[in-house]
This record gives C-alpha cells, structure tokens and sequence, in this order.
C-alpha cells in the first residue's frame, strides 16, 4: 500500500489556517524525508500560494506532488500550469451531494469527470481521481466509476467520516468484487475516532493508496494519522510501508512546528506524555526490561523513553535506582529514598540516580 500524505492540503483547509507558502514548502521538504509515495500539498484553483508551493515542490521532492481539482476544467487547467506530478479530480457520486452540493445528475457528473480526464490524459499528466462520499454511495455507482473513468487511481473518500471497521470492510468486499483493489485508494475522516483503523481494514483488503496527514491535521477531526498507521505497518505487517519508520516521530515533530501546530500531550506516539512512566509497578521492572511494559521501544520511530521516579514510586524502583547509583538498598536507604522521590519528583532517572548518591554520599 502506497501512502499519500494529506497534511498541507486539509490541514490547511482547518478553521483559523493559512499557512503561507514558505511554511508549506518547507514542511513539504522535511515530509519528503519519509519516503513517502504522495505528497498532497494545495489545491491550486484556491490561489497562487497553493500552485507557488505545487510549482516549487515538484522538481526538489522523490513523492510525487498532488494537486486537487474539482471537476471542472478552469481547476485542472490551473494544477497543470502549476506544474503538479498528479492531479487528483474530486466530485461526489452520491445522491445527497449531487443534489445539494453540486446540483447536477449523476450522468452530468461523469460527462465532467470524462471532460477533464480527457484535458489530463492530453497533456500525459497521472490523473487520480476520489469519488467524495463513496462510503454514502451505492456500490454500484462506485464500480461503474472506477470501470468507466480513465485514471490512475480512484479513491474512495469517507468524506464525513462516517465509516466504521465493519462498515469499510463491508464496502470494501462489495466493490472489491468487481474492481482490482490495487487500483484503489481510501480517504477517510476521523469523526468516529476510527480512522486509522478503517485504513488498516483497507490495507488488508488489498487496497492500493491510503491518505494519511501527520497527527491527523485536517477537516473537523481529520484524516488517519500517518505516524499511527507507519507504527503499525512496521510492528504489524509483513509488508510495512515503505517509510523511513526511524525518523518518524522526528519528522512528524518537525512538520507540527513548521506549521505551528500542537498536539495533545497525550496524543498516540507524539505526545509528549505517551512514553514516559511513573507508576512503581511499571518503572520497577522497566529499569530491567522496559519491553514489559511498553509495546515497542520508542528508537524505533525515533522517541525516546522517560521512566519517572515520584509519587507513584514504589520499594522496588528505589531498589533499581540505588543498585543503578552502585548503592546497596537496604530498607532503610529505600524507605528514606522513596520520600525524597515523594517530596522532589518527578525525576528522571539520571536525576533520580543521582539523588540517590547525594542522599548517601556515594
Ligand atoms: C470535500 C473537500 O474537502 S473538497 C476541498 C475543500 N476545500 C476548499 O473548499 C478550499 C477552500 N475553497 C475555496 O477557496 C473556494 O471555495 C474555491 C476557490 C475552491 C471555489 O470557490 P467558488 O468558485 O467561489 O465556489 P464555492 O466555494 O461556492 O464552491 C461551489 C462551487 O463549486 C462547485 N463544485 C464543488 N465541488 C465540485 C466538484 N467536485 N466538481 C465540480 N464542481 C464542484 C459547486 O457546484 C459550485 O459551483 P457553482 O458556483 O457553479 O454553483
Ligand atoms: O481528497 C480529495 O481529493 C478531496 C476530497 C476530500 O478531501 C474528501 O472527500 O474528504
């Protein structure tokens, strides 16, 4: 499964946003780092930023740069003069957006699609194309597109974000049937909380593409998380995307501060709180052996891990710190250990280490 990231094009479009074109590009250039296989940076009928940033991209990146249009041929003609490696055509298929969205019939809505694939296939330009709100589509509709129209790759967006596990998979088999699922791609919205994990049941349906956007930036609750679905590739599959997973908490961080975006603190894998342990039962043996309880060493994507030594402490954490500071722990040495972690902690455990050698003059 190939990745495309979406951050710049829908984390852009989040309420209160406008990065400028320096912050795009520069985020774009780190971005590419990962090896990812798309990069989805504008939207270039939205202004002269976005086709600034699709134009500068392009020739400096290995992912190949997206353009959006809509299906109509001003927004293609304007993504080719931006010089995008693909343009991706978007419109809708289902009843509810073809009526209140676009107010065409669903046979106008392919006589546009067919028009500008036709100006893209011309200039020998990748087209794309994403069906909005397939996952509201009746399937059929969906296979004809894919069968009828002449792109690269048709993605089947979850525009509202009302997909579930066992819907997509659902979906997915009802199509899969009928269209080569390599040729396929999703792009899903994170409303249920589920994203990623619709994009999972993607991968294993075979599916070629999913959209992804660095700790989900994008419209309302946004899109999968690429840093969540590389950690599983990697951990997971025995085909892991093909990502540079070690530098991808780095990378992700890098782009967040570009855009000038936070996260919450306890945010999947970027968080700044996800890795660090303080509870006495945990740290006690993590000392020893971190992999109990942890589910992967941090280095691997980059992080780094922080066991805490306070409040939460108990006997055997004091215990490790003083063997670790070449301390003998005696009860007494722990019990008077375990309340300077009470009164000065958090520590980490450099810090604890070396408390516990002030404490006993080691
Ligand atoms: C599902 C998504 O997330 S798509 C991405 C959404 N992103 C954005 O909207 C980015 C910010 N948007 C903008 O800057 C502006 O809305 C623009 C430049 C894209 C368009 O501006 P305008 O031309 O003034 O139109 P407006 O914003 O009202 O959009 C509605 C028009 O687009 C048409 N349209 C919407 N989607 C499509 C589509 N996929 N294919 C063809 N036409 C479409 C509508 O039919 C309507 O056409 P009409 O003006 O002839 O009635
Ligand atoms: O991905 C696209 O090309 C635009 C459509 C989109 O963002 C969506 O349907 O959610």
């Amino acid at each position: 499964m190939d990745l495309l990231d979406v951050t710049l094009r829908e984390g852009d479009q989040m309420p209160g946003r406008s990065y400028d074109a320096d912050q795009k590009i520069d985020a774009g250039l780190v971005l590419d780092d990962l090896g990812l296989s798309y990069l989805q940076v504008g939207f270039p009928a939205t202004g002269e930023k976005d086709r600034e940033v699709i134009r500068t991209l392009a020739p400096k990146t290995n992912a190949d740069i997206v353009g959006i249009a809509r299906a109509v041929e001003r927004d293609v003609e304007l993504a080719l003069e931006a010089d995008a490696d693909v343009v991706e055509v978007f419109g809708p298929l289902s009843d509810l957006q073809l009526e209140h969205a676009i107010g065409v019939s669903r046979s106008e809505m392919f006589d546009r699609f067919e028009r500008v694939l036709d100006l893209l296939n011309d200039h020998g330009v990748t087209a794309h194309v994403t069906l909005v709100d397939a996952f509201r589509t009746q399937p059929k509709h969906v296979i004809d597109a894919a069968t009828r129209l002449d792109a690269d790759m048709v993605t089947l967006a979850d525009t509202v974000g009302v997909a579930t596990p066992s819907s997509t998979t659902e979906y997915l088999d009802s199509v899969n049937e009928h269209i080569d699922p390599s040729r396929l791609g999703v792009h899903l919205h994170d409303d249920l909380g589920v994203a990623t994990a619709n994009a999972c049941v993607a991968y294993e349906a075979g599916v070629g593409k999913a959209d992804v956007s660095v700790a989900s930036l994008g419209e309302r609750a946004g899109n999968p998380a690429l840093e969540e679905l590389v950690a599983i590739g990697d951990l997971e599959y025995d085909e892991p995307f093909e990502v540079d997973a070690e530098r991808l908490l780095p990378v992700c961080r890098s782009v967040l501060s570009t855009l000038e975006e936070d996260v919450h603190d306890r945010k999947a894998l970027l968080g700044t709180e996800v890795m660090e342990h303080e509870s006495g039962i945990h740290t006690a043996v993590m000392l020893e052996e971190p992999a109990v309880f942890e589910p992967f060493n941090p280095a691997r994507f980059g992080g780094d891990r922080r066991l805490l030594f306070g409040a939460g402490t108990g006997a055997g954490g004091a215990k490790g710190i003083l063997q670790r500071a070449g301390i003998e722990p005696t009860d007494e040495r722990v019990g008077t250990l375990l309340a300077e972690f009470e009164t000065r902690g958090p520590l980490e455990t450099h810090e604890a280490v070396s408390l516990a050698k002030g404490t006993f003059d080691a």
